[in-house]
């Protein structure tokens, strides 16, 4: 579907507001040209004697001269203010002081009027414009947070943020306050031209013929303005990543004392954006000039035009006067016209990338009739599973494992290995490329997508908190569960001690991140997560940063209450893990090589004895 006509769909619900802002911009429109009917009718009436201007307009090829459509315009006003009861009063020829009065309210009235229709007009249109992206910014956002894990490994988070904010931004801007400027210049457009035909329309023909000349150049500087605003936007979606990274890992900068190393690169994308930026005012100014000229072009025209019907007779220089003056009021609407474009085709990019993020294909979703995920899970099995994520290189092959109910399923391997990959594919963070995964015989791809993950406890290496309350990183999401239930599972998960310790308990605000808290603490909460969510499968990735001894004890001890009576697919680093592992499972490459209990594989004195001397050392036996 084409960019303007998706997007005019936003505006459906809000259609009369919108046109009701219209109308309201309408009648700005009018009341200007009123303004001017009226400042005529005071240079004609009373204040005539006492102007130059009214001299000029005494002598009589001016008053035969003078445009019919003014004299019609301002018989029908003063036909109206008769009809108003103003008749008598203003007798504009010989005007007294009280008509001078009566005008002065009368300008009063109109300027009042032109205040209120203006601020109804663009107050309105502003609602209706920030309803509309409201809606667009809310769509995009869910789009985004549906989308599957590979759509976050393609897109760095801060080319989203700067999706979300900067791009939506630019849209918000041409709609908010462009649009009403789009519509109350075209009108004014309309209204000059319909003059123009009307005091020569053959003249006027002409001037058409020349009006490819303005498009033309329109329509090419249009294309550079969009496609310099999608390299501008592109630049600083790449700033905005440099961003996030080095303040999000400011410590790490600081460790390595990178600060010089970052800001250079920092400086180095900010003349790309610069460089981009210069583009795109090159593109936007340009159009001005290239207009001017064209505007030049019409005059000369219209001046040798002009010139030749004089001579003949045909035209009087007051008529040709006129129009030339209408020809040059026709570069203000034009201008701001121009400006408006301009805007809106900066508006249009910025939409297409909108668009095309909203249109990114997610291909993890619910089966259209999903089967009811089992009351009681009894296997979970891999079946010749296969992965790659690239569509090339296999990263896992031909895998098959099992799991009975509530048992300690121990992965181990080399770094690289595809052990957090084997056990991403069972919440479905990605599908398998071959082979399938079963619960009780069942293909995970059967399952509503929620019920699967609703069914399945994640405890990965970096805990990820959120910037909030202990209570509410515990309880994510479910503010009605009852305190004692959070307390509860934060005694299992032995952090229940440490919070109460904590200035406003479970109440106090851990930072982002967890900042505010130490490693061993921010393990026990993200514990405490699971534990209160209480899935029958768990997947546990076991941190590798070592924590000192009495940390280490608290969340071994935490970690095995949350075990218990589960299904666990556990990443092990702990040898305590791997010794209560009913089977484990060792990964190379890729590929299954050696499966059993810890001590039968030390017996096999394999792959298996080679990394565990090396990860735990002999001192450990
Ligand atoms: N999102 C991804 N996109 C492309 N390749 C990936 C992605 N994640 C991992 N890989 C690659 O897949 C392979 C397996 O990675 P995986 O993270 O599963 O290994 P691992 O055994 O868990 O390693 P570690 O113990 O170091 O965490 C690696 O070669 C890695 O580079």
């Amino acid at each position: 579907m084409p960019v303007v006509k998706r997007f005019l769909r936003y505006f459906k619900p809000y259609w009369g507001s919108l046109i009701l802002s219209f109308i309201i911009l309408f009648f700005v429109a009018v009341l200007w040209e009123v303004n001017t009917a009226v400042a005529k009718l005071i240079m004609d009436g009373p204040l005539k004697e006492k102007t130059s201007i009214s001299k000029i307009e005494k002598t009589k090829t001016y008053k035969k001269d003078r445009l019919q459509f003014v004299t019609d315009f301002k018989n029908k006003v003063k036909k109206y203010l008769e009809k108003k009861g103003f008749g008598k009063k203003l007798n504009l020829k010989n005007a007294s002081s009280g008509d001078v009065a009566v005008i002065v309210i009368l300008i009063l009235i109109l300027y009042i009027l032109k205040g209120i229709t203006t601020f109804w007009g663009y107050f309105l249109l502003g609602v209706t414009g920030h309803k509309v992206i409201r809606d667009l910014r809310n769509d995009l956002y869910s789009s985004i947070i549906n989308q599957s894990v590979s759509f976050f490994d393609k897109y760095h988070s801060g080319t989203l943020i700067s999706r979300i904010t900067n791009d939506v931004y630019i849209i918000q801007n041409a709609v908010t306050s462009k649009i009403g400027d789009l519509f109350k210049e075209t009108l004014f457009l309309i209204l000059i031209v319909a003059a123009i035909f009307y005091i020569d329309y053959k003249l006027s023909f002409l001037l058409m013929v020349i009006f490819p000349l303005i498009v033309v150049p329109v329509i090419l500087i249009s294309k550079a303005i969009r496609k310099a605003t999608t390299l501008s936007q592109m630049k600083m979606a790449e700033m905005m990543n440099i961003l996030k990274e080095t303040i999000s890992g400011s410590r790490i900068v600081k460790a390595f004392a990178m600060e010089n190393f970052e800001i250079k690169k920092f400086v180095n994308k900010n003349y790309e954006f610069f460089k981009a930026n210069v583009k795109l005012v090159a593109a936007t100014v340009m159009s001005s000039p290239i207009m001017e000229l064209v505007g030049a072009i019409s005059l000369s025209i219209v001046i040798v035009y002009g010139n030749m019907k004089i001579k003949s007779g045909e035209m009087t220089t007051g008529t040709f006067m006129t129009y030339v003056m209408n020809v040059l009021l026709l570069y203000s609407p034009i201008r701001r016209l121009n400006r408006v474009n301009n805007e809106m085709q900066q508006a249009m990019s910025a939409l297409k990338r909108v668009f095309s993020l909203m249109d990114e294909k997610n291909k993890i979703k619910s089966p259209t009739k999903p089967v009811k995920f089992p009351e009681e899970i009894k296997e979970i099995e891999f079946k010749n599973v296969s992965f790659s994520y690239d569509g090339k290189k296999k990263v896992l092959d031909n895998i098959n494992l099992k799991a009975k109910r509530g048992e300690t399923i121990a992965v181990v391997g080399s770094s690289g290995d595809g052990k957090t990959t084997l056990v991403n594919l069972i919440p479905r963070f990605y599908d398998c490329t071959d082979g399938q995964i079963t619960i009780n015989g069942i293909d995970i791809r059967e399952f509503d997508l929620k019920d699967l993950r609703n069914n399945i406890g994640i405890v990965t290496q970096e805990t990820i908190l959120f910037d909030d309350t202990v209570f509410n990183n515990i309880a994510y999401g479910r503010s009605d569960i009852p305190l004692e239930k959070v307390e509860y599972a934060a005694k299992l998960a032995y952090a229940h001690d440490f919070i109460k310790k904590m200035k406003k308990g479970y109440d106090t605000n851990i930072g982002e991140s967890g900042l505010f808290i130490s490693g061993g603490q921010r393990q026990r909460l993200a514990i405490a997560r699971a534990l209160l969510k209480n899935p029958p499968i768990l997947i546990l990735d076991e941190a590798t940063s070592a924590l000192d001894t009495e940390s280490e004890v608290l969340v071994q001890k935490a970690l095995e209450n949350l075990m218990k009576n589960r299904t666990t697919f556990v990443i092990a680093h702990r040898l305590s893990t791997i010794r209560n592992a009913d089977r484990i499972y060792v990964i190379s490459k890729g590929k299954i090589v050696e499966v059993g209990t810890h001590e039968e594989l030390l017996k096999k004195n394999g792959v298996y004895k080679r990394l565990y001397n090396i990860q735990f050392g002999a001192k450990n036996e």
